[in-house]
Parts: C-alpha cells; structure tokens; sequence
C-alpha cells in the first residue's frame, strides 16, 4: 500500500513549549488513521502543519510522495474547526457559497448531500439542523473538491450520542467509497471503533503507531496458583515461551501472555513439567488499560 501522508522528524516549538518532538509517521492510502493522544498532546499542531496552516520548527512531510503544492492540496479535503455557515440559509445554499469560496463548480453539491445523507433536509434552515446534521453538513463542505484524503479534527466533539453515532458512520462510509481518513481524537473507544491504523502521541512525541488491531491486540493476565510453591511456580512460568511477564502477586503468580495465546496453554505447559494448578484465572485487560500503559511508556 502507498503511503498518503509521510511525516519525517516533526517538531514544533512554541516559546518553552515543544509542542512536537521529531515526530514520524507514515499514512497508508486507504486507511481510517487516527492521531490519538490526550489533550495537549500535539494532535491539532500536526494537522496544522500539514495543512500549511503552521510552520514547522523542524522535519518534513510529503503528501502523495510530493511537496505540498497548489496541485496536492487540491487532493487534500480537511476540516480543522467548524466552518461559519448561514444560520438562516439552507444547507444547500450554504454548500453553495462555501463552493464559490473554493471556486468549486456547483455540481458536485448533489453527491456530496447524498454522502453526507442530508440531500432529504438540503432544503431545510441550517439552525434548525441537529448537531450531528451540522457535523455532517461540514464534512460536506470539505468533500466539495471531491478530494482523496479528508482530514478531521475531533470530528464529534461536542455531539450528542446520536450526533457521534452519524458522524461516526458517515466516516466509514466514507472510507468505503476509497477516500483515505486521517483524524485526531482524544477518544480511545473512538480510534477502537472507527480507524483501522493510529499513532499514539503524548507530550509532542509518537509512543506507538500501527495498525489498531495489532496495537490494541488483549494480551490476557493469568493469575495462577497451587500444585507447588510460589517459587516454583514462578521459575516454571519464567521459562514458557508464550509468556511475556510473570511475578509473585498476593500469594499468586500473575502472568501476562503474548496476544492470541490461550489460557489453556498455561495449564498443559504446566501438567506437562508435573505441576497440577490449583487455580487459573484468566482476566482480559481493558483497552483502557492497554492506552495507559502505551501512553505511560518511556520508549516506543
Ligand atoms: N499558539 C500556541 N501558542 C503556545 N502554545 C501552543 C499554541 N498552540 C498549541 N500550543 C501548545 O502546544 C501543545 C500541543 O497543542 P495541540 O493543540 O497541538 O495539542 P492537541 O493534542 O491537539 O490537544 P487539544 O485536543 O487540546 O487541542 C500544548 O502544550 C499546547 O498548549
């Protein structure tokens, strides 16, 4: 798969504040990428830059191999805050003149309101839209220029259930019809839900990225014990090739196995050096946990 988006080295500083540190990152074409990190972690500064809005302390980036030019930002569709429309306008004539702004012909205005599934409500007040409706109307606006990647910040913050849930399929719907999305979300559930690769930030540098199902893989915790001393168990359990971690926790050995492993592994591995567990308790880890953890962690 081409890369999109290649990102080498990226810093920013504002004042004392290093806003990013030699950031790098690379999005796949085709993919639903999401920049997720905590507030403050860099997300909206990266954005920026790559869109132009911002000038970089150091690094560099090319779209679609290139330098950003006139001819590639053509290509590029972003939504960075949400646009001024016309209270009093409909959402069709507010399409209108965000495409006169563009200098966009009109006549993508039809396809666009059917992707973003107002073309029923175009007629209707844009104040009398819902906020997720609103949301949509804006992603619209930046499919105007038919564009092969659409770039969101924090495309449902502030939305409702029901708003998060629209936008957040109108994304995949999106990216079904071969766009490349790149989003930035302080959302955990969010990037889980919807993007199928991420780079993880934190204070300015990349902790992790990849594709989510790799990263978010549950290495299960196994909690073991009986059959032999603690000791015993422990030394056992430290030469098993699936197992990542093992210590002595509250008068049980804690275990955390390599993804895709079975907890069942554990208990043949251990009849088979003649030890018969008393117990064996499995627990997944939360997702939540698993982003802490990459969030925490001093090295990538
Ligand atoms: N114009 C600015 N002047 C000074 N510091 C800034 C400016 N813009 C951002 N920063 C700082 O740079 C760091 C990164 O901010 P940025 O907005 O990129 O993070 P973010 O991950 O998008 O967070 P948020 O979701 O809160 O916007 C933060 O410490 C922020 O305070």
């Amino acid at each position: 798969m081409a890369d999109i988006l290649n990102i080498q080295g990226l810093s920013k500083r504002y004042g004392s504040v290093q806003a990013l540190d030699q950031l790098s990152i690379s999005v796949p074409q085709g993919s639903i990428y999401g920049l997720l990190g905590p507030n403050g972690s860099g997300k909206t500064t990266t954005l920026g830059i790559v869109l132009d809005v911002l000038n970089a302390t150091g690094g560099s980036f090319q779209w679609f191999g290139q330098p950003l030019s006139k001819s590639t930002k053509r290509r590029i569709g972003a939504l960075l805050e949400t646009p001024n429309f016309y209270p009093y306008l409909t959402g069709e004539e507010n399409l209108r003149i965000t495409a006169d702004v563009k200098r966009i012909d009109h006549s993508r205005i039809p396809a666009v309101l059917e992707t973003v599934g107002l073309a029923g409500r175009k007629h209707s007040k844009f104040k009398g839209y819902s906020l997720g409706m609103k949301q949509r109307l804006a992603i619209a606006a930046a499919l105007l220029g038919d564009p092969e990647v659409l770039v969101l910040d924090e495309p449902t913050n502030g939305l409702d259930p029901e708003g998060i849930a629209e936008v957040r399929q109108l994304i995949l719907d999106i990216s079904a019809q071969g766009k490349t999305i790149i989003l930035a979300s302080h959302l955990l559930d969010e990037v889980e839900k919807v993007c199928t690769h991420m780079a993880v930030l934190r204070s300015g540098k990349l902790k992790v990225q990849g594709p989510v199902s790799s990263i978010m893989a549950t290495n299960d915790l196994v909690f073991i014990n009986g059959g032999a001393p603690l000791e015993q168990l422990l030394q056992v359990a430290r030469t098993l090739p699936f197992v990542s971690d093992a210590r002595a926790v509250h008068q049980q050995i804690q275990l955390t196995l390599h993804p895709n492993t079975d907890g069942s592994a554990v208990n043949r591995a251990f009849f088979a050096q003649g030890i018969a567990l008393g117990q064996l308790v499995v627990r997944k880890k939360s997702l939540e946990s698993q982003f802490m953890e990459i969030i925490k962690a001093d090295q990538v």
